[in-house]
């Protein structure tokens, strides 16, 4: 399988290193703005192979998207990151026009190409790409729940004081600050509701600490998060190369589905090779209901700021 990755940034490396390490790629294909850069990365990544033992190509190219042509999946990483402070959504006003300019290419050079977003406000980005790639609503699909349930598996596993592989868990709605709806009805350890376990203020604790995952870690680093970012990326493309079916909270165009239309926001899905093989509809308490509508409310208002 070819790949394409845009932005050779903190996330596109990342992200293209984690798919090589895993080898289930033919070929990785960089691609950036700034001169040379996405060249550089890619000769240092594959200056690793022989110490990492992968066999999957990784080139770089500046802007040249022929390079990218009959790609059957795409990255999308391009874009400004948030420094300290701010919220995801004021990246709108330069990441939308990059998003959009960057999509037309991929789609010119591998019309049948399944797109995964990236880049912030992410769940306004994956809109964008359907309104603007002429894709099918299966082929776009938005990163944001793969990263956001990692980091509350994290946050559970150090509340229960337990390995994190004792833990399972999901976040969906929004991938915003303040509309992440992390599933603790849902979340278990072994089988066993961690509700069992978490007196209220720690549900709370894990509750709060995951929702503003990704600004605690840009207040620490100046920047936002990319090991993480970049793992749950190559986790999404692995399903698709794999045909894996697995269930995998993304950021999807629903159309009735969750009470919602016209708007992507996180939900369960399944990933195989055709992309999102299908949306997975989980019964939420009245509760987790209001939560995911308010956080879809936010969301569309973001949505209203896009030109077409
Ligand atoms: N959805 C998520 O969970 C998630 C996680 C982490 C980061 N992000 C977002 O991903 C984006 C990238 O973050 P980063 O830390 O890698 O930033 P970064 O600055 O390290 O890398 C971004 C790269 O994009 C390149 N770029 C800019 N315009 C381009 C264009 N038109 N064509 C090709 N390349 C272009 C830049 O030159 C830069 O190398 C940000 O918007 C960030 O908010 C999202
Ligand atoms: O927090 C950010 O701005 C980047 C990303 O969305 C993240 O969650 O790490």
């Amino acid at each position: 399988m070819k790949v394409t990755v845009v932005g050779a940034g903190a996330v596109g490396a990342s992200c293209a290193e984690y798919i090589a390490m895993k080898n289930f790629c033919s070929e990785v294909v960089l691609v950036d703005i700034k001169e040379g850069f996405a060249e550089g990365k890619a000769m240092d990544l594959m200056q690793t192979a022989s110490l990492n033992g992968f066999d999957t190509k990784i080139t770089g190219t500046t802007g040249d998207y022929s390079k990218t042509a009959g790609s059957q999946v795409a990255v999308i990483t391009s874009g400004i990151p948030r420094k300290p402070g701010m919220t995801r959504e004021e990246l709108i006003g330069i990441n939308a026009g990059i998003v959009k300019e960057v999509t037309e290419n991929l789609v010119k050079h591998s019309p049948e190409v399944i797109i995964i977003v990236v880049s912030n406000p992410m769940d306004t980005m994956a809109y964008l790409v359907h309104k603007t790639s002429g894709l099918p609503k299966h082929k776009i699909i938005g990163m944001g729940g793969a990263l956001d349930s990692a980091r509350f598996k994290y946050r559970l596993a150090e509340a229960l004081e337990a390995p994190i592989s004792d833990v399972d868990g999901m976040v969906i709605a929004a991938h915003s600050d303040t509309g992440m709806l992390p599933l603790l009805s849902k979340a278990t350890r072994n089988g066993v509701p961690v509700t069992e376990f978490l007196n209220d203020e720690k549900q709370k604790y894990v509750i709060e600490e995951t929702k503003v995952g990704g600004a605690t870690l840009t207040k620490l680093l100046g920047t936002s998060a990319w090991y993480a970012p970049g793992a749950a990326v190559s986790v999404m493309v692995q399903a698709i190369a794999c045909d894996q079916k697995k269930m995998i909270p993304c950021s999807l165009m629903l159309e009735g589905e969750y009470g919602q239309n016209d708007i992507c926001l996180g939900v369960p899905a399944i990933i195989g090779k055709n992309g999102v093989e299908s949306i997975v509809n989980v019964t939420l308490t009245a509760d987790e209901q209001l939560k995911f509508a308010e956080a879809a409310n936010a969301v569309r208002e973001v949505n209203g700021d896009l030109k077409f």
